[in-house]
């Protein structure tokens, strides 16, 4: 389900850190194309070797992403096995993760952030159509394709990463670090990921967005990050009211009540119409 790319093929250049499971670094892939060579830019994702009984889910992740093209989903060349070296060789996607880019200050507007978010509902709203659970969403794994420049009236363009190893993998205390993302029904049960819970996840992470890649809860520890969820806790509402409105839409604690996808990116369209987004062109940076 996703293609083999031989080691030899590839080149593994300076590292750009790591996740929670993995190390990724800037490299290059090597195709023989109709008798040329070609060299192409990637990402290379290598599963840390103490995860290695993760391979599996790591895979899985990686031929989630393989199996279906949308603009705003990552594009993943294959995988790469070399002793015991598990490689994922993905697109290198320029700006890299978007809760990284806001964090270092970016001022960006209000219509900016609006953009993002429904370059993400679109891409929800495609997994939702083939009834495909991502199981991640977060800022940490929005990749930025494009800044997107104000003055050229050029919006950003941003790219929903693999969802990483599955929750039914991690341990407790993983998905318990994962609140506000995580939707609340999932610790009860990590294998049962559903549509539902994107939503929820949808909602933190415009959230995040909107507040400039900072997350409320960093520094929690997990007994208070359960409590958050024990007593049924909301994040701040934004003082612009519409948009809290629809981030509290899909962190409903009822899976149920959530919107559907469509009406999601309806809510966001009446948002980017709204006068709101004029009065607020650029923000001033609150860091
Ligand atoms: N400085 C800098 C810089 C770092 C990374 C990229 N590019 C990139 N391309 C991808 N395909 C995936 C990622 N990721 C980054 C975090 C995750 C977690 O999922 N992925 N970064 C570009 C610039």
């Amino acid at each position: 389900q996703f293609h083999m790319i031989k080691y030899e093929d590839l080149s593994c250049d300076e590292s750009l850190g790591q996740g929670s499971f993995t190390r990724i670094f800037k490299g290059k892939k090597i195709d023989i194309h109709d008798g040329e060579k070609r060299v192409t830019e990637v990402l290379l994702k290598e599963l840390d070797a103490t995860h290695k009984n993760c391979w599996e889910s790591f895979f899985e992740a990686a031929s989630l992403m393989s199996q279906i093209a949308h603009r705003h989903l990552l594009l993943v060349y294959g995988v790469s096995v070399h002793g015991a070296k598990n490689i994922m060789v993905q697109e290198y996607v320029k700006y890299g993760a978007l809760d990284l880019y806001l964090k270092r200050g970016r001022s960006v507007s209000v219509s900016w952030k609006l953009d993002v978010a429904k370059q993400l509902a679109s891409a929800l709203n495609f997994l939702e159509e083939k009834n495909i659970v991502h199981g991640n969403i977060c800022a940490k794994n929005l990749l930025l394709a494009r800044e997107g420049d104000p003055s050229q009236g050029s919006s950003p363009f941003i790219k929903l990463s693999d969802p990483g190893i599955s929750m039914a993998m991690v341990g407790k205390d993983v998905i318990l670090d994962r609140i506000p993302w995580v939707a609340p029904e999932v610790l009860g049960a990590p294998e049962k990921l559903t549509l539902e819970c994107d939503k929820w996840s949808f909602g933190a992470t415009v959230w995040e967005i909107f507040n400039n890649g900072n997350s409320l809860l960093r520094g929690w520890n997990l007994d208070q990050k359960k409590q958050f969820y024990e007593s049924f806790q909301q994040l701040p509402p934004s003082q612009w009211t519409e948009l809290a409105d629809l981030i509290s839409q899909c962190m409903d604690y009822q899976a149920d009540f959530r919107p559907s996808c469509r009406s999601i990116i309806r809510q966001l369209n009446s948002l980017i119409t709204s006068d709101y987004v004029i009065l607020h062109a650029t923000e001033p940076v609150t860091q």
